[in-house]
């Protein structure tokens, strides 16, 4: 008997059993995806962590204006230009703001940024029973197991007071950089056949320094590679309580479970390719846009091309332009300009120009492309994965860690919203599902 067969008749069989008509949505208003009509979303709760703002309504008209991002209220903007004005990094400060809801003054700073320092190394044989044992090819997996692991490594594992939740939180932001590290090195030599090595974090030192110590063989780095990477960091460090994966980690808090367990939904979430996963995505297109367009700056012919992947008839079939499109931001996403400035101030660096002309080309052409292609007015624009990539890989970054680099970051999203989820949340997450099949008899095994 050849059991693999099975699984193709079963997917048939899942396929003809499973399919709603769309009208039946229409029918009984069912807001897909959570979305209203006009594309805006469902409003399902409250939040002080983060605030992300697209359009106004001007007599119930959606009208599109450039995008805004806001920490506790802080624009993104003036934070990142707080911190490299005083010619300091801004990850740490940037956590600090996000769980406790305040600026810390430089005293305050330092002991938090001690405190990470203090948790940044793994627990005793956790890397050798963790994270080198079953190597995963993809680092999002192997992180959300390394973090679902560190439930064993607790002894305290399912206090959901504040106090306790926090400390959980502390550590996994504390260790995200060594996971996704050592993650990586594990897939590099059990996979690719490289040489393992595994630097333990280094004192004193910042998150994005801690990074680049951990991935690079000789630990060595320049001021201005970790400038860029803490600058990353800060970006994708929280966008509102919508996010899929921010959502995530709420829905699965919502039950009471524990903090290892709303956040390992998290990751997962997050890895997807359209959300956090895009940005390997749009590497991985711009490579198939390179390998089949002859002329990198003729207009018609990279449109063509464009048009070829909505038709799902090129790259990987999925009708995606990775990196371009947003469920909120309409104009512009206000990381993708900073992460755009970057990408053109490095390309200038390293003589990669003739690419990066390539990427501001796509990110021109693809909003006219989708409205004639898709017959929408739904005004889209290159987001925070479109350039992240192009930036990563300037630094020398392996793309298997791009989406986990996502992650080191919004653990700290995560953990604002777990901590006020926990505090204010208090009922269990629970929509309604309209069943539309109705009563069906049960037939004796004699009759079918
Ligand atoms: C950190 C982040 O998560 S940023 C987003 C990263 N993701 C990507 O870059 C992937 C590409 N972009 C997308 O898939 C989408 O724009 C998303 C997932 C980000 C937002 O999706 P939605 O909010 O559902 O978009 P929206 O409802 O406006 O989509 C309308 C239509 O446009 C399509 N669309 C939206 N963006 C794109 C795109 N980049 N390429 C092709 N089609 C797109 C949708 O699939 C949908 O098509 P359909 O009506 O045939 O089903
Ligand atoms: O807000 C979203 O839907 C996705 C996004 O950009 C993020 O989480 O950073």
């Amino acid at each position: 008997m050849n059991y693999e067969s099975l699984y193709s008749d079963y997917s048939e069989l899942i396929i003809k059993n499973n399919n709603i008509e769309s009208d039946m949505f229409v029918k009984y208003n069912v807001k897909r995806g959570l979305r209203n009509t006009d594309g805006t979303g469902v409003l399902v709760g409250l939040t002080e962590v983060g605030d992300v703002h697209a359009y106004i309504m001007d007599e119930n008209e959606k009208v599109p204006v450039e995008g805004r991002l806001r920490y506790r209220g802080i624009d993104i903007f003036d934070l990142v230009k707080g911190f490299q004005d005083e010619k300091r990094l801004g990850f740490e400060e940037c956590v600090y703001l996000l769980l406790f809801g305040e600026l810390p003054n430089k005293e305050e700073l330092d002991k938090f940024s001690a405190l990470l320092d203090s948790r940044r190394k793994l627990p005793r044989a956790f890397t050798e029973d963790m994270i080198l044992k079953a190597p995963s090819r993809d680092i999002m997996n192997k992180l959300a197991r390394a973090v679902l692991a560190s439930y064993s490594y607790d002894s305290n594992p399912d206090d959901t007071s504040v106090e306790n939740t926090l400390r959980q939180c502390i550590d996994l932001i504390a260790r995200f950089p060594a996971m996704a590290a050592y993650g990586y090195q594990a897939k590099s030599h059990y996979h690719d056949g490289n040489s393992l090595f595994l630097h333990s974090p280094k004192e004193g030192a910042s998150t994005a320094e801690n990074i680049l110590h951990m991935i690079r063989p000789d630990c060595s780095y320049t001021r201005s590679e970790v400038e860029i990477l803490d600058l990353l960091l800060v970006l994708h460090a929280e966008h509102g309580g919508g996010n899929n994966s921010t959502f995530a980690t709420r829905v699965v808090s919502s039950s009471g479970t524990d903090t290892y367990s709303a956040i390992a939904a998290a990751i997962g979430s997050l890895k997807g390719p359209k959300h956090g996963g895009a940005n390997i995505k749009v590497m991985q297109m711009m490579e198939n846009i390179k390998a089949n367009v002859k002329n990198w700056s003729d207009e018609g012919e990279v449109s063509d091309y464009l048009i070829k992947i909505l038709n799902k008839q090129a790259n990987d079939g999925s009708g995606l332009i990775y990196g371009v499109g947003h469920a909120v931001y309409t104009l512009s996403d206000p990381r993708g300009i900073v992460l755009k400035k970057k990408a053109q101030e490095l390309a200038k660096e390293t003589g990669n120009e003739e690419e990066y002309n390539l990427f501001t080309l796509i990110e021109k052409l693809s909003p006219e492309v989708f409205a004639r292609v898709k017959r929408s007015d739904k005004v889209v624009s290159a987001n925070v994965d479109f350039y992240s990539g192009f930036v990563y890989k300037s630094l020398g970054i392996p793309h298997e860690l791009y989406t986990p680099l996502f992650a080191i970051s919004r653990i700290a999203g995560w953990s604002a919203h777990l901590l006020e989820e926990i505090i204010n949340g208090g009922r269990i997450i629970r929509p309604a599902y309209k069943n539309v099949l109705g009563k069906v008899a049960y037939t004796p095994m004699k009759d079918r």
